[in-house]
């Protein structure tokens, strides 16, 4: 063929590359959503008839329903620290959070009877957000932090009352900076109020196969790290701020320990 002709060609394949990574990035995240909305779609029924509407127990059928997604995405999920969730009675999970791909490693290990903190904007997500209120979901508002206080308090009361367990995102919005952000106090005021363990969890860094600005969502493996809990018992809320401080230097460390040193998206925050 006519070198002239090579040319464009030659040109276009980069562009046609670069276009179905990014296809398939939004093919993958469209697909997701749509995926998780017809699951809940098919599961509120279910809730319904289990447990007649809002309960905790509903988890069980998110939980059941949501194990398989990993597979369209070619994710492996490896927990480690099993023996860590082997608590009785309520405790307070804190993990941080990448991404609404977490909702697929949560999935892997969600203890029974364990429900989580979210923004109030998820109870307006369609049928995830009536499937999120039934399984008890607490939502706060994040804008106003004496509501979600008052909402936090109440929540350390029901976990004591119908033996719940919380699962928490400190750092209180998605972040994946390749580090993590520094917590809200919002998780060690409310297991210090209970008088409940803390179970540190963390995700690997999704950075090595998640991508939100470079657009890229390839298949990859995700570690999640179970700590040993951390007793509050005796506590006061003098205690959170190092209560807070701790959880956090633990699970940096461990989070450096199982992501893979990969280029970062904005490169680590400093401390
Ligand atoms: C069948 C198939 C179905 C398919 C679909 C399935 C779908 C889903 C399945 C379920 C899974 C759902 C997963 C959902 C994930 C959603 C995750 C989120 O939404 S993350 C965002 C929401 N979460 C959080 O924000 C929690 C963390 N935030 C906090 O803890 C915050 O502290 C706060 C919101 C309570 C307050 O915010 P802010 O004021 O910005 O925070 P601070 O700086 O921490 O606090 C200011 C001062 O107030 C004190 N404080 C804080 N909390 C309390 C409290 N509870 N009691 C008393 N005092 C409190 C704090 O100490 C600060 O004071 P200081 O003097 O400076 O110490
Ligand atoms: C306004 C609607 C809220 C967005 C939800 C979109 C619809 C989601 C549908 C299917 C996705 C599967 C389950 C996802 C559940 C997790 C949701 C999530 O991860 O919310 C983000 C929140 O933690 C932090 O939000 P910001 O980073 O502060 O923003």
């Amino acid at each position: 063929m006519d070198v002239v002709w090579m040319l464009p060609l030659l040109l276009l394949f980069p562009l046609l590359m670069w276009t179905s990574s990014t296809f398939l990035f939004y093919f993958k995240k469209f697909f997701y959503v749509a995926w998780m909305m017809l699951l809940a779609l098919l599961g509120i029924p279910v809730c319904l008839l289990k447990s007649g509407g809002r309960d905790v127990e509903n988890m069980r059928v998110i939980r059941a329903m949501v194990r398989h997604v990993k597979y369209f995405f070619g994710l492996r999920i490896e927990v480690s620290g099993w023996e860590h969730l082997q608590t009785v009675g309520p405790y307070v999970i804190i993990s941080n959070h990448q991404s609404s791909l977490d909702v697929l490693g949560m999935m892997e290990i969600l203890p029974d009877r364990c429900t989580t903190i979210a923004k109030k904007e998820l109870v307006y997500a369609g049928t995830v957000g009536l499937i999120c209120w039934l399984s008890g979901i607490v939502f706060i508002n994040r804008k106003k932090t004496s509501d979600a206080k008052s909402v936090m308090a109440d929540a350390a009361k029901t976990m004591l009352d119908q033996q719940i367990r919380l699962w928490v995102f400190p750092e209180g919005t998605r972040n994946q900076n390749g580090d993590l952000l520094p917590f809200k106090k919002g998780a060690f005021h409310l297991a210090v109020q209970a008088q409940v363990p803390i179970v540190p969890v963390v995700f690997s860094s999704y950075n090595s196969f998640y991508l939100r600005k470079e657009k890229q969502f390839n298949s990859g493996t995700i570690k999640l790290k179970i700590l040993p809990k951390i007793e509050t018992k005796g506590m006061t809320s003098e205690d959170v701020s190092s209560l807070s401080d701790l959880s956090h230097s633990l699970m940096r460390t461990a989070f450096l320990e199982i992501s893979d040193s990969v280029p970062q998206s904005n490169g680590p925050l400093k401390h």
